[in-house]
């Protein structure tokens, strides 16, 4: 089985325990595709075999957290800064699995009032980060660089910059909106992950529920 490893604090778990039943001789002839630098290390720490898109192109199973899930299992990803490597994986996934508390709920992407991110090329961020305020100006959009701890700009796993979309309003059809920050020379990727959890399972204070596509 080909598995993509997702990354964060909620896959982190998931990563630990496939670690353990490998371990444990529970599960078997499994590989591993991290979809970050930081999951490939702790996989890696764990003796989980590891591959890539390059040689599996089809991967059968994913696991990753989200930020945001709507009520139609659109989500949310990125805030880790992790979202092209994971939209690359869990896109060539037959089953994604997503795995949030109940907190990550949202009536829309976005509703959150946090950062919607988007991956960008360093090369004049910032005009890039002007186009895309501007493409959403209607949903009150403001484009911010993401920053590091130190007060630099907070670069991804491929050496890109995050600009992070914070709106007041609904960005109206998802898949228009994806489209429009994709035409926008200077954008890699975003972190609106459209149609592509198959299963979505939140932590809620009585419980667990599951959520098909
Ligand atoms: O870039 C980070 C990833 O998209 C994470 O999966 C997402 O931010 C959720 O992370 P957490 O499980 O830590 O809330």
């Amino acid at each position: 089985m080909v598995l993509g490893l997702g990354t964060g604090s909620t896959a982190k778990h998931a990563v630990d325990r496939i670690g353990e039943l490998l371990r444990q001789g529970r599960l078997t002839n499994i590989i591993g595709i991290p979809t970050s630098k930081k999951t490939q290390e702790q996989a890696i720490s764990l003796g989980i075999p590891l591959s890539d898109l390059d040689s599996h192109p089809t991967i059968d199973l994913a696991i990753d957290g989200a930020d945001e899930v709507d009520p139609h299992l659109n989500l949310v990803k990125g805030r880790g800064g992790s979202l092209l490597r994971e939209k690359m994986v869990e896109g060539a996934c037959k089953k994604f699995v997503c795995i949030v508390d109940e907190s990550k709920l949202v009536k829309y992407l976005g509703g959150s009032g946090l950062a919607m991110p988007v991956e960008v090329v360093p090369f004049c961020w910032k005009f890039t980060a002007n186009k895309l305020q501007n493409s959403f100006r209607n949903s009150g959009c403001v484009a911010k660089l993401r920053k590091d701890c130190k007060g630099e700009p907070f670069v991804t796993d491929n050496g890109n910059y995050i600009v992070d979309l914070y709106l007041k309003k609904d960005i109206g059809d998802l898949q228009v909106a994806s489209d429009a920050i994709l035409r926008i020379a200077g954008v890699v990727e975003h972190g609106m992950f459209l149609d592509m959890a198959t299963t979505v399972i939140v932590a809620g204070e009585l419980g667990i529920t599951i959520k098909n596509k």
